[in-house]
């Protein structure tokens, strides 16, 4: 644990070297001023004592009272450039940190995020970043002012009296041995109720997030989710509870042994003033020195059994998902250099092969891609057929790369495609899938994010927009093409359609004209005028790129240079329009059925 720790403190210290040197400086400041003020207080008593004694008072209580207010001022100052200071390095670790966990998340294996127990990890290091990146700091500042305090009231003491220090080391145990109870509890218990707490935010998201508002109101699903998220929520608010009660109790029982045993050493303090052995002056002294003692040593403790303890376990979980890094690594994300410096040596797409190729979703039984073997050559374009379910858009993951954990082989340009470094091989590819995302952004970007190395390319993206056939939907939009989608985080923004959306990602896809298009069922939202004026275009577009279309619709496997047929992960059939028509299997009955159907259509419309 302590090598974990310390990796992560210098990590966070490297962030800022200077602000933590003139932190920790400063943290030395407040600890000797705090001395000194017990002592100005001990100057101060000596002087009153004497002129109780004599009757008189001598100018000499000026010295303690001057020095009394001038450590306070200068605690006071520097407490607060202590705080500008760690305002500053927590900000930049803070940064170094959270620009870490983003990196990983985008190049953690997609297959992962199928995978609950992945997700829960992944879900406490996201919630708890800010926390995370925040413990270095405030733990070890903590830790280290108490550790100052310790040394110099140990110090002090032990000028007076070495057997006191020994004392107190006994009610360091007590509080060690409580803490280390409470803590290993407490860790157990989150892990207990991580998944519950998750289910209780994602009910709750449902409750109330917009994309949910409709189909809550339509179906009059408020009242189940509602009392799926309180029974949940209690359950686990339940246990909490009760632990944090027991916990207090044990908290008050370690604060009663500690008064017990600091009061108890004041009493003699005050026996020994007495009789005569202790000056007042010195009492008082002594007295404020084993107070700042006690709490400083609680504090040691605290830190070491509890804080770290307990702080440990978000270090541990953003190590467990980000790795352990380097500060090498660090900074070269933090100067916005990418990992891999990998260059594009593959050349102009040519050839990609699955080879005896089979898919599982982690923790699935069955297989969602089987034995499969398929090849796409460069300006081919293919047309993927098939029931819902038999593995179509899981087939078009593992050929861009989404999906690395599968079984046989996959070839780009004969390089196996999980050598290929991701910020290479996505370049390659233009994809639409049936699940897309809506960014908060203007319509251009919304088009851009397809080729990042060309998001600032006007003529690139005015080229998309014109084969996804956008101008007509950017004509109706109050900003054009730089008008805000989502009404969520603008207020000027707009809401589109289904079909108005589907176009955006057509665009997105062949955005930066990328070698392989792949389509997941890229006219399912669009309008029939609309799609037959897309096929119609389909082939200038597509142009001598290659791509794959994945569509229930027939009129895409007419114009496809090849078909092919999924049934149960399986490719079943795999030819031309008349191949498989000759073959009178699957495909054949598909085409009969639905040629049957718009026939019919053209006769009800006559
Ligand atoms: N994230 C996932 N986790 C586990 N199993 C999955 C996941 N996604 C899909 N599957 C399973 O993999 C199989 C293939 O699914 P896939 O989405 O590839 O089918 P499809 O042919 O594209 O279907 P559709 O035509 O409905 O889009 C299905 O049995 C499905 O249940």
């Amino acid at each position: 644990m302590f090598r974990r720790l310390m990796h992560f403190c210098k990590i966070t210290v490297s962030a800022s070297p200077i602000f933590f040197s003139l932190n920790m400086i400063a943290l030395f400041i407040i600890a000797l001023s705090q001395l000194g003020i017990g002592y100005s207080f001990k100057l101060a008593t000596d002087v009153l004592m004497d002129a109780q004694a004599s009757g008189q008072v001598s100018v000499k209580i000026a010295f303690p009272i001057l020095l009394f207010f001038l450590l306070i001022c200068i605690g006071g100052n520097t407490g607060n450039f202590e705080k500008m200071m760690i305002t500053a390095y927590s900000h930049k670790a803070k940064r170094i940190f959270a620009k870490y966990f983003l990196h990983k998340s985008y190049s953690t294996k997609q297959d992962a995020f199928y995978e609950s127990k992945f997700y829960d990890q992944y879900a406490f290091v996201k919630n708890n970043i800010d926390h995370t990146a925040n413990i270095a700091v405030t733990v070890f500042n903590k830790l280290t002012l108490s550790i100052y305090r310790v040394i110099l009231a140990v110090g002090a003491i032990s000028y007076f009296n070495p057997l006191i220090v020994v004392y107190m080391s006994l009610l360091a145990f007590i509080l060690i041995g409580i803490n280390q109870y409470v803590v290993k509890k407490r860790i157990a218990l989150q892990e207990t109720y991580i998944n519950d707490e998750r289910q209780a935010k994602y009910y709750m998201e449902l409750l109330s997030s917009r994309t949910h508002a409709k189909e809550l109101r339509l179906f009059g699903l408020q009242e189940r989710f509602l009392k799926k998220w309180a029974s949940t929520y209690s359950g686990y608010m339940k246990g909490k509870y009760q632990f944090e009660v027991k916990a207090i109790g044990l908290g008050k029982v370690a604060g009663i042994a500690q008064m017990a045993m600091t009061y108890g050493l004041s009493v003699y303090f005050l026996m020994l003033v007495a009789n005569g052995s202790l000056a007042v002056g010195d009492f008082v002294f002594l007295n404020g020195m084993m107070m700042t003692l006690t709490s400083a040593i609680s504090s040691v403790i605290n830190v070491l059994t509890k804080d770290l303890a307990e702080n440990d376990k978000y270090v541990e979980k953003y190590e467990g998902f980000t790795g352990r890094t380097s500060l090498h690594q660090l900074k070269a994300i933090d100067d916005y250099q990418l990992l891999s410096e990998a260059e594009g040596k593959l050349g102009d797409f040519e050839i990609l092969e699955f080879i005896n190729v089979s898919y599982k979703y982690p923790g699935s039984e069955n297989y969602a891609v089987k034995g499969v073997n398929l090849t796409l050559r460069r300006g081919e374009v293919v047309s993927l057929l098939g029931y819902n379910g038999s593995g179509k858009t899981t087939l078009s993951k593992l050929m861009c790369g989404l999906l690395e954990d599968y079984e046989g082989e996959i070839l780009f340009n004969g390089v196996e495609l999980r050598k290929v470094p991701k910020e290479i091989l996505y370049r390659y590819f233009g994809i639409g899938f049936q699940e897309f995302s809506r960014y908060s952004m203007s319509l251009k970007e919304n088009v851009a994010v397809g080729m990042i190395e060309a998001f600032e390319e006007e003529y690139a993206i005015q080229k998309a927009i014109s084969k996804g056939n956008l101008e007509e939907v950017i004509r109706k939009l109050p900003k054009g093409i730089d008008t805000i989608l989502g009404k969520e985080y603008s207020k000027e923004g707009q809401d589109l359609s289904g079909g108005q959306w589907q176009r955006i990602i057509l665009s997105r896809a062949y955005m930066g004209e990328p070698d392989v298009l792949i389509l997941d069922e890229p006219t399912a939202s669009i309008d029939p005028l609309e799609e037959m004026r897309m096929l119609g275009q389909f082939g200038e577009i597509i142009g001598d790129k290659t791509a794959l279309i994945i569509s229930h619709r027939i009129g895409f496997a007419r114009m496809a240079d090849r078909i092919c047929m999924m049934e149960e992960g399986k490719i079943v059939e795999d030819g031309t329009h008349e191949i498989l028509m000759a073959r009178k299997g699957y495909y054949y009955t598909l085409f009969t059925a639905q040629q049957a159907l718009y026939e019919e259509e053209e006769v009800c419309y006559a």
